[in-house]
């Protein structure tokens, strides 16, 4: 641990878009139970896609949890939202405080290892409206977590750290990308947990 630990970034875009490093709002020991009890308790699933017409199963595994049953359309497949956990409701009231905003679902994202990630994209679905705001916890393997300008390429990088919570926030979907990077570095798991808020259902 270094002494700039917990160290808030209070915009890492230098425009288009506001993206919050809250640095580690969880202490390490409520972490480590956090991870412990999501994996065994979040209904786990390979996800599932279509992606130029073929049905893609992927490594790492999802989970959707919401406040009614909500479902969630992406590419070319649909989810019903699961019943809050008692964990996750615990963590959204710890984002909501730690934010300002309400959310009303969750995406859960589970990496095994380094192997695995997710690609550029950008969570700009109709049903999360324009302007949306994305808390998202970390638990688990410390991972880079990535920003690309769709128009001018530039990129930025945040380490996100176990107990950490980042907000992506305003025009941040509109006009950047964000992806996790594979590393060969990570061999532990790491829990990711995204508070979102449907708008037109
Ligand atoms: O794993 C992460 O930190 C981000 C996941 C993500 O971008 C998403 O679920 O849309
Ligand atoms: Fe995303």
């Amino acid at each position: 641990m270094s002494l700039f630990d917990n160290e808030r970034i209070e915009n890492l875009l230098p425009y288009d878009g506001e993206v919050v490093y809250y640095g580690r709002v969880i202490p390490l020991d409520e972490a480590d139970l956090y991870r412990n009890i999501l994996l065994q308790n979040i209904d786990w699933k390979n996800d599932e896609a279509v992606i130029f017409g073929r049905h893609i199963i992927t490594k790492r595994k999802a989970a959707w949890y919401g406040d009614s049953s909500y479902s969630y359309t992406y590419s070319g497949t649909t989810k019903q939202a699961l019943q809050w956990t008692k964990e996750l409701l615990a963590l959204k009231t710890i984002a909501e405080n730690l934010t300002g905003t309400k959310y009303n679902s969750c995406l859960l994202n589970l990496y095994h290892n380094g192997d695995e990630g997710m690609a550029w994209h950008s969570d700009d679905e109709s049903s999360l409206g324009v302007n949306t705001s994305i808390a998202s916890f970390s638990f688990g393997a410390e991972r880079k977590f990535s920003f690309k300008h769709k128009r001018t390429g530039e990129s930025h990088s945040v380490l996100l750290e176990n107990g950490s919570l980042l907000l992506m926030k305003g025009a941040t979907q509109t006009n950047w990308l964000h992806s996790l990077p594979k590393s060969k570095k990570v061999s532990a798991p790491r829990v990711n947990l995204t508070f979102r808020t449907i708008v037109d259902q």
